[in-house]
């Protein structure tokens, strides 16, 4: 039997409810976000985790301090790390996302939000995230995954997004149309075929 890669989204955020960009802003799980961990935790029941990754944002360490209460996680290893952090979304970060394609327009921030290699203004495009994600993910993460240890990985939806573009081997084109939902467990075999 194949050892598994579990990729995690942090469950919805007080910014994700209020439909505000988020990117490095350090907010914490909503209500709806709490439950959404606590039906990841469930789903992750039948898991065998040896080694779990996070960020270092709050939404995504108080996501994996749920599933590890309800699983009873304590003894599994955890490392934080920023490598794994939110693409920053630099001057839009806390502006609502209807105000900004109100005043940029829908593609504007379409482009913004999901191109691989265009920056929001003072941030960091999906390439900038996936050159810090995709060295980490090969220096530690896949280190890990080689010698057969079973991986909970809890971030983001961007820093999410480049891991998959990576695994899937998505074109440029592809990565635009992909979307990570809040809470809902991404489950690989390893080694990815
Ligand atoms: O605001 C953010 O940081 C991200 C994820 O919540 O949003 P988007 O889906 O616009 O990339």
């Amino acid at each position: 039997m194949r050892n598994k890669l579990i990729l995690l989204r942090h469950g919805q955020s007080v910014y994700n409810l209020e439909n505000r960009f988020t990117g490095w802003r350090d907010v914490d799980l909503s209500e709806k976000g709490i439950q959404e961990a606590k039906a990841a935790a469930e789903k992750l029941k039948s898991q065998k985790i040896d080694q779990v990754y996070t960020s270092i944002l709050i939404r995504a360490k108080h996501t994996y301090q749920i599933i590890e209460d309800i699983d009873g996680l304590q003894n599994v290893p955890l490392k934080e790390d920023k490598a794994l952090n939110e693409r920053k979304y630099g001057d839009l970060e806390g502006l609502n996302k209807a105000d900004i394609a109100e005043k940029f327009g829908e593609e504007q921030v379409h482009i913004w939000r999901r191109s691989f290699d265009i920056p929001p203004p003072n941030g960091e495009s999906l390439k900038d995230t996936y050159y810090r994600v995709i060295p980490y993910f090969k220096s530690d993460i896949k280190k890990d995954l080689d010698k057969g240890l079973n991986i909970l990985v809890v971030a983001h939806g961007n820093s999410l997004r480049a891991l998959v573009m990576y695994l899937d081997n998505l074109s440029k084109e592809e990565i635009v149309e992909k979307e990570i939902a809040t809470g809902v467990p991404i489950i690989y075999d390893w080694p990815v075929k």
